[in-house]
């Protein structure tokens, strides 16, 4: 059974668009029709010292349950030589699993939807670009609305090169 999985992809260190590129190439293997929105410039959020970060959200298909899913995420960060030194600090790509069709998913590693985004310019933003009137599972509002809640002021379409 193919499940329609929604994750937000973000990064601020090295060359960011290439790093989007990579991470997309990689989740291919195992994540079909794979479609993007627009990439977006942000200000960092949580700790502040650092560069501005490339955020995207990425939907697809994918027969993975969600802690292969996860394993594939993990994978993928650990691959292309994440280092983490600092909490909320900067890195080469961070993936997480947003939406899993809209089903809730809770273990000690993983929660689904992700417990974080609400407030998150830089997640709800792009993914109002591609589900706007999808309905989140746990608050029951349209992802248009929880983009509504948050400040515009923090990010910027990107123009991508060539
Ligand atoms: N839906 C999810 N997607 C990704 N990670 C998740 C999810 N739910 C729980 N986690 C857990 O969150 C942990 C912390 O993730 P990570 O190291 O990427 O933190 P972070 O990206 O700095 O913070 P945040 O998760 O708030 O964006 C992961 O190791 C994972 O176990
Ligand atoms: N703008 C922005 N800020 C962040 C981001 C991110 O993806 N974008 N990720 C973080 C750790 O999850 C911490 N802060």
């Amino acid at each position: 059974m193919n499940h329609t999985i929604y994750l937000a992809l973000g990064t601020n260190l090295g060359d960011r668009q290439q790093n989007l590129a990579t991470a997309l190439r990689l989740l291919e293997a195992q994540v079909q029709g794979v479609h993007s929105s627009p990439i977006y410039e942000t200000a960092p959020w949580g700790y502040l010292e650092q560069d501005n970060f490339l955020n995207i959200v990425a939907r697809g298909q994918t027969r993975l349950t969600p802690p292969q899913l996860f394993n594939l995420v993990k994978s993928i960060e650990n691959e292309m030589g994440r280092v983490k030194i600092i909490k909320d600090g900067p890195r080469l790509i961070d993936i997480d699993i947003l939406f899993y069709d809209n089903q809730l998913y809770n273990s000690p590693t993983l929660e689904i939807p992700h417990p974080r985004m609400r407030g998150r310019s830089f997640v709800l933003v792009p993914l109002a670009d591609l589900a706007p009137d999808f309905i989140h599972p746990v608050y029951h509002l349209a992802i248009r609305q929880l983009a509504a809640e948050t400040d515009p002021s923090t990010l910027w379409l990107y123009n991508p090169r060539p």
